[in-house]
């Protein structure tokens, strides 16, 4: 037919649009277009489905387009008069668009005259009753329909606005029409078809595959680790970049943190000004901005080839959504990378009112199915390229099954490598590390939980207090959760792991979750989880749970194991045989590296006092082990039996100076009070105690130095203190009880539970709740905190290792706080008190304070406290020399 030889449309094709040769079956589409024959155009992004239309309509049709969105329609006219029908060219050659934000009154009768090629219109527009028959004047004219996808109520992005295209048919029944979009399921295809009453037209199918797109799906962790990574990533993405957010305001904080890191980068949403946005997507197009980090609002029909990378920080809503998004990168046939983070409950924000309103019950149902699939698609323990395509009902050609590139392909091939056998695709009995999570499921069932809520009664503190009907069976199970836990490996433990077992017990069909509302204050909704009949068994028999490793487990599994031997050398080199130490004590919170952390950094701070603390701690844990090593010879015991690497250091920390501290710490061999002997000797020691030579000159020697004041230790008259408990007169009036985290006692409380108990301070401090061993000292201000808030405490045995004011000291306290005037019934400054006895030379920079002030400093702090506590409550001591009258101190 005329007009349609291939070799006059491969000239067109050269000089307007300056491409060699058509790509794929762009020439069938066109040709079959200019016969006057209906077309359905079912191409992938970027696969060049414009150029069927625009082509025709440089061939002298008058082409109108439909299409969803104002600002797509000014970007793809703007791009074509920029290029085909740029200055020079006849007007017949230019594009217009017709709508609201159209300035130009004429333009509209002008492309009613057919004297544009292109002519963009909204649905609405097009279909409104005086255009439409208005239409019948263009000659030569076909209509165009661009995202096709948005007239089926079965897509994902029905608008109803597109079902009135229908009348187009019965409008105008010769009028050929295009059909086209790139993310089209076939019953979406289908309905095309069917609701634009196309006849005998040609469908036109390509792969939806995007070799070129490098697929990967992480979880996020911290947003402060993320964001860093993000910024590596665009980095070794090298090139222009579109990070997609789920907020505005996240478009802007990621952008400035962006900026700061000093990359290139734009926000871009929907409450920027059209000028701010203009500015912000020319920019980004022209390349002086490579990266834009954007709300979905940065939209369709983007096209520049060169964006080499795609990250979506949280998931979009569909998978429709995602392929097209990913579909702007890469145009150019060569490689990019597409990165999608999320977190499994990001998910969960598309099913809130917000995202859902306007849509009828059965759009709601089919964009929260698709929501789901996405969230299935970002734990999928298979091939990423091949789910996409699947999902969009095509058989993938990869030559060996899988695509090869995507993060699945890649990491199960390196497996392969590393193991010498296919992991692709592995499965592993996980028995073990999900029963707990089973048992939690079960113990809740009569009130299904959401993951946060499990996670606590996973991990034991859960509290039951407004969830009365599930707190016996949770509290019956805790016993049994908690033993099964602890048998595990410390890494299948995390927080992160547990969450990703949860997800893959979903996949596997051992539990089921389903959305509930909640209309309270606000309206919430949340997921909660039970059993399924096969998660029933799989609790019940002790057969093996084998479910698939998910990549974000096996990420998490690889991370935790890398961390775990960066610890292990952190220990070695601290010269501990880490091989010998159990996974327990190597873990990130441990006493043990913990200790060696904050022991490097005294080395490391070029403090003199500090490298100087440092190096008695080593010889001291180097007599400990000495001692050790005596000990083990001298009873024909392994050195391990007598004290593990990680007890020498606790001892050393804590410094124990009583057989019952050194039995605190694990020793419990013989003779062990020479152990605790030694660690007194090598231990500088508290003043009234036996030892307090040596630091009574250190004391003296820096009160020499804090002119005017008397020496606080040549005074020796003493606290006399009642024995057994003591009830405090009354309890103090700031005493505000606030509970730990999660809910359980505070630190001192815990710590006065345990006192009670008649545990020692040492031992206390060696196995403090928090884990990592404290200072007597911070125990003994514990305890002091328990009496002010009114509980009976026994003085005499809390400082029967010293501690305590002596009376010069005392009534140095008291004229100090009278001078500052004190108020003991609210919260006290320390510091200002410390001033006050010792003055200003307090406030000096702590590098140049002398070793000798510091030390001094650091024992009037204790009697500050205890003076302190002793006033709050209203209690008066009394203080006798040897020998000497008892003196009350009101
Ligand atoms: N025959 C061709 N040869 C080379 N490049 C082409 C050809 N046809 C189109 N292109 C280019 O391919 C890119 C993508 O084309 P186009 O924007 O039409 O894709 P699309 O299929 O509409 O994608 P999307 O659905 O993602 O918008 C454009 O830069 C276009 O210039």
């Amino acid at each position: 037919m005329e007009g349609t030889a291939s070799d006059g449309l491969e000239t067109a094709l050269k000089e307007y649009f300056g491409h060699a040769a058509f790509r794929g079956n762009q020439l069938e589409v066109v040709q079959a277009i200019l016969r006057g024959r209906d077309v359905g155009v079912f191409w992938t992004t970027g696969a060049g489905k414009s150029l069927c239309y625009q082509l025709p309509a440089v061939l002298g049709k008058t082409v109108l387009v439909v299409s969803p969105l104002i600002s797509l329609m000014q970007d793809q006219v703007h791009r074509f008069n920029a290029t085909v029908g740029a200055e020079g060219s006849s007007r017949r050659l230019r594009a217009v668009f017709l709508g609201s934000a159209q300035l130009d009154p004429h333009a509209e009768a002008a492309a009613l005259a057919g004297e544009y090629c292109l002519v963009y219109v909204t649905p609405e527009k097009l279909t409104s009753s005086n255009f439409l028959s208005r239409l019948r004047s263009i000659p030569n004219m076909l209509v165009a329909i661009d995202e096709a996808h948005c007239i089926s109520e079965w897509g994902h992005n029905f608008r109803p606005s597109y079902r009135s295209l229908r009348a187009l048919r019965e409008e105008l029944p010769d009028l050929p029409l295009m059909a086209l979009t790139a993310t089209a399921s076939p019953r979406v295809r289908e309905d095309i078809v069917q609701q634009l009453q196309l006849r005998e037209a040609l469908l036109s199918h390509s792969s939806f595959d995007r070799p070129n797109l490098q697929i990967r799906c992480t979880r996020k962790t911290s947003k402060a680790a993320d964001y860093r990574k993000i910024a590596q990533d665009i980095t070794a993405m090298k090139g222009s970049t579109i990070v997609y957010v789920m907020t505005q305001s996240e478009t802007e904080a990621l952008a400035s943190f962006l900026q700061n890191a000093g990359l290139k980068v734009a926000a871009y949403h929907g409450s920027l000004s059209l000028a701010e946005r203009e500015e912000a997507h020319v920019s980004f197009l022209n390349g002086q901005i490579p990266v834009i980090v954007a709300t979905v609002a940065f939209g369709m029909g983007i096209d520049k080839p060169d964006v080499r990378g795609i990250i979506h920080y949280g998931p979009p809503k569909t998978v429709e959504e995602y392929f097209q998004q990913i579909g702007r990168a890469g145009r150019d046939g060569f490689e990019a990378v597409c990165e999608l983070i999320s977190a499994d409950h990001d998910f969960q924000t598309y099913s809130s009112e917000f995202y859902l309103k306007g849509l009828s019950q059965e759009q709601s149902k089919i964009v929260q199915n698709s929501t789901q699939r996405l969230r299935a698609f970002a734990s999928t323990s298979a091939c990423r390229r091949r789910w996409l395509l699947e999902y969009f009902g095509e058989e993938p050609a990869f030559p060996s099954g899988n695509c090869g590139t995507c993060d699945w392909c890649q990491a199960s091939a390196s497996r392969t490598d590393r193991a010498g056998s296919a992991g692709a695709g592995s499965t592993r009995d996980f028995r073990a590390a999900v029963a707990p999570i089973l048992l939690a499921v079960a113990a809740s069932q009569r009130f299904p939980q959401p993951v946060t809520q499990l996670l606590t009664i996973i991990n034991g503190s859960w509290k039951p207090e407004k969830l009365m009907s599930i707190a016996a069976s949770v509290g019956a199970a805790q016993k049994e959760i908690q033993e099964m836990r602890q048998a595990l490996p410390p890494k299948m433990r995390k927080e992160k792991v547990v969450r990703e077992l949860i997800i893959s017990l979903c996949e596997a069909g051992h539990l089921r979750h389903w959305t509930v509302t909640t209309s309270r204050q606000f309206c919430s909704s949340f997921e909660v989880y039970s059993l399924t009949d096969s998660g029933q068994a799989a609790l019940k028999t002790k057969v093996p749970v084998m479910l698939p490793v998910s990549l974000a487990l096996q990420q998490l599994e690889e991370e935790e194991e890398r961390k775990l031997q960066e610890r292990r050398k952190e220990v070695a080199r601290f010269g501990l045989d880490a091989q010998k130490m159990p996974e327990e004590a190597l873990e990130e919170n441990s006493p043990v590296v913990w200790y060696i952390r904050k022991l490097q950094h005294w080395k490391d701070s070029g403090k003199a006092e500090l490298v100087r603390k440092a190096e008695q701690h080593e010889e001291l844990r180097r007599k400990i082990l000495k001692w050790r090593d005596e000990a083990a010879v001298r009873l024909r015991l392994a050195p391990a039996a007598v004290l593990s690497e990680q007890a020498a250091v606790a001892l050393t920390y804590v410094q124990p100076t009583t057989l019952e501290g050194v039995r605190s710490a694990g020793v419990r061999i013989t003779g062990a009070e020479s152990l605790a002997a030694l660690i007194a000797e090598a231990k500088p020691q508290e003043e009234g105690s036996d030892k307090d030579l040596p630091l009574k000159q250190v004391a003296q020697q820096g009160a020499q130095e804090v002119q005017g004041i008397p020496s606080p230790v040549r005074q020796r008259a003493r606290m006399q203190l009642p024995s057994g408990l003591v009830t405090p007169p009354k309890k103090w009036p700031g005493a505000i009880y606030k509970p730990g985290k999660g809910g359980t006692k505070p630190p001192w409380e815990q710590s006065y539970d345990r006192f009670c108990q008649g545990e020692s301070l040492e031992s206390i401090a060696l196995k403090p709740a928090s884990g990592r061993p404290i200072q007597t000292s911070t125990v003994r201000s514990h305890i002091m905190t328990a009496w002010t808030f009114g509980k009976p405490v026994d003085l005499s045995q809390l400082f029967q290792q010293g501690g305590l004011p002596s009376e010069t000291e005392w009534l140095q306290l008291d004229e100090a706080g009278a001078a500052i005037k004190v108020n003991f019934s609210a919260e006290i400054k320390l510091k200002e008190i410390l001033a006050a006895v010792l003055g200003d030379s307090v406030n000096r920079d702590a590098a140049v304070k002398s070793e000798a002030d510091k030390e001094m400093e650091k024992q009037w702090y204790e009697r500050i406290r205890v003076w302190e506590a002793f006033r709050k409550v209203g209690f008066s001591p009394t203080f006798a020399e040897e020998g000497d009258v008892k003196r009350q101190r009101l």
